[in-house]
């Protein structure tokens, strides 16, 4: 694999919280979570991040995302070194890297219409000249995440929380981004409700060659998207590999661990079919 099929990568990565020096005072302690974490995602692959709560996979992600300071290591995005970028020089690249978020209710501004929620980040961004230029991309994202057109005059709580989380996943696609973040994502949904939206993620990382780290402490969701998967223990990566050999044969005894302690249900395939997201969309 040369270098350029790499889109981000962090290597030797060490996060801590509250070890800030204050103006006389000496650097507080801190907490560490994150101890000298390596971690590739290639172009077009998804990786999962899997551990037990507290292991560090947020941390991780937004480490990644670069909305936490590291006190040691680098990441490279798309073969440039983005470690020490201010602000400024991040924010043409805030488009490529996107998140979506455990809790859409959270961050989808509850007086706002889906149609607002959706037209802004597209005129802010310049992929749209006007709201007829964005409207119309909008349209054509609510097919493909299969969301009945009248929910753009709803605000978010008028939406069941699949289709909230519908909207995030939408509003993440229609920017047009090369990375995507999802942490915990379908943590709050029923497991049919699940299914559809890992199924809805998988299809548009694939048609839109998209790179995912998708973090979940979840083996059986890791094992529904993922090509491959780092776990996680108390800030350190335990282990890595293509998610098959893990999951058939895992290395680390942590990992089989996780595997003994978490039961694995089969996602049920029809869950997974498209005309079950369109039957629940036309009923919505
Ligand atoms: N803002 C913060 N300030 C101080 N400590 C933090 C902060 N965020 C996380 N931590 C600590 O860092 C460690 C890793 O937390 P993190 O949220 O990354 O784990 P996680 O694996 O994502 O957990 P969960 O699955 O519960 O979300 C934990 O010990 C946590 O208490």
């Amino acid at each position: 694999m040369s270098q350029s099929d790499i889109l981000l990568s962090a290597k030797g990565i060490d996060v801590t919280y509250g070890a800030k020096r204050h103006l006389f005072g000496p650097p507080g302690v801190g907490i560490k979570a994150l101890h000298s974490v390596d971690i590739e995602i290639r172009r077009g692959e998804t990786v999962g991040i899997v551990g037990e709560s507290g292991s560090g996979k947020t941390t991780l992600g937004r480490a990644l995302l670069r909305l936490i300071d590291l006190s040691t290591g680098t990441i490279h995005f798309d073969g440039k070194d983005i470690t020490h970028m201010s602000d400024t020089e991040m924010r043409p690249l805030r488009r490529r890297m996107q998140m979506i978020f455990q809790d859409p209710m959270a961050s989808l501004n509850p007086r706002h219409t889906i149609r607002r929620i959706l037209v802004e980040p597209l005129l802010l961004h310049g992929l749209a000249t006007d709201r007829q230029a964005a409207e119309r991309r909008i349209d054509a994202i609510l097919d493909r995440v299969t969301l009945p057109h009248a929910c753009l005059d709803r605000n978010p709580h008028e939406l069941s929380g699949g289709q909230r989380q519908r909207i995030g996943i939408a509003r993440a696609a229609l920017l047009e981004p090369d990375f995507v973040l999802a942490d915990e994502i379908v943590s709050g949904l029923d497991v049919s409700t699940q299914a559809q939206v890992l199924n809805l993620l998988k299809e548009l990382s694939r048609d839109l060659g998209l790179s995912m780290a998708f973090i979940s402490h979840d083996l059986s969701v890791i094992r529904a998207v993922c090509d491959r998967v780092y776990v996680m223990r108390q800030g350190r990566v335990v282990e890595e590999g293509d998610c098959e050999r893990v999951f058939a044969a895992p290395a680390a005894s942590y990992t089989r661990m996780l595997l003994d302690a978490i039961p694995l249900p089969e996602i049920d395939p029809k869950w997974l079919g498209r005309e079950s997201l369109m039957a629940e969309a036309s009923g919505a």
